[in-house]
């Protein structure tokens, strides 16, 4: 999306000085407005979700507004329940909403229809999960090639890619290896070489490091909050934990459905400092 740059205002002195020629006048004062921001990639409006029917009806999210920028991170934080996943999911075109919408590059998933979502799923979003969810009978190199066979990319175009997302992830070397030969840290970044693979417009993460240990949890949020960045992917994260969400730039606490809290850490205050400061 392109934006058409703001018109400058012409230098006018607020307050001129007198002269003797002419009677002291003030030119009215010119506000140099802000610096456009980028459209998001991502916005919800009014989003609700409702599971079951009538009289077991759960209210899982109760009116979310969001919107996420382009290569932005976002985590979602609360307590057991609050609808973090559900959010996640309905972000992501997995479930539909009771009510309101999802909008991607400003297109209203509900109307895409379920061919063209799908589509949309696997070309412009990534997905990492807790346990990974790679393929057990492939390779690592087939794993990450997979999504983007089943959009129509042929094997040897989608080789070169993943194999390079691969090295720069650190796995060289381990391209064939199944997934069962691999560490857990392994394995997550060939989630995140997966995800990443195909250049999606928005990642989502939800837990991602939640199986690992500190160290490596540590080493893995950091690959994923810079290879989205670098690549100009947002990020959304669902974690319970706040020293993991201290990873990303904004913080949004759910509760009941709602957004009960929302920040945005300074690049200084950003850090990957994983196990400390749990709060479900
Ligand atoms: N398929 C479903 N059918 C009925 N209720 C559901 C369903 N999925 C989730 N819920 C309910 O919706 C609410 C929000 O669930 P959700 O999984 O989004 O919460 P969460 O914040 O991700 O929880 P957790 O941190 O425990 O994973 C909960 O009350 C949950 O029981």
């Amino acid at each position: 999306m392109t934006h058409a740059p703001a018109p400058v205002p012409s230098a006018v002195p607020a307050h001129p000085a007198p002269s003797a020629a002419a009677p002291t006048t003030y030119a009215p004062r010119v506000d140099i407005p802000p610096a456009p921001r980028p459209a998001p990639v991502l916005a919800a409006r009014g989003l609700r979700k409702t599971y079951g029917g009538t009289g077991a009806a759960t209210r899982a999210l109760d009116g979310v507004d969001l919107d996420i920028a382009p290569a932005d991170s976002l985590a979602v934080m609360g307590p057991s329940g609050c609808g973090k996943t559900t959010l996640l999911h309905l972000l992501a075109g997995i479930l539909t909403p009771t009510a309101g919408s999802v909008l991607h590059d400003g297109a209203d998933l509900a109307e895409l229809g379920d061919r063209r979502r799908t589509l949309l799923r696997r070309s412009a979003f990534g997905f990492v999960f807790q346990d990974g969810q790679l393929l057990p009978e492939l390779t690592a190199l087939e794993n990450v090639i997979l999504p983007r066979m089943l959009g129509g990319t042929s094997r040897r175009a989608a080789t070169a890619e993943a194999r390079a997302w691969l090295e720069r992830l650190g796995l060289e070397g381990m391209e064939d290896r199944r997934p069962t030969q691999l560490s857990g840290g392994q394995a997550q970044r060939v989630a995140i070489a997966r995800a990443l693979d195909g250049r999606p417009s928005v990642v989502f993460a939800d837990e991602p490091t939640g199986a690992l240990d500190q160290a490596t949890g540590q080493a893995v949020l950091q690959i994923l909050v810079d290879s989205c960045r670098d690549s100009g992917a947002a990020l959304v994260m669902v974690t319970h934990d706040a020293a993991v969400a201290a990873a990303c730039r904004r913080t949004v606490a759910l509760r009941d459905g709602r957004i009960e809290r929302e920040f945005v850490r300074p690049a200084a205050q950003r850090e990957v400092v994983q196990g400390q400061g749990q709060s479900r």
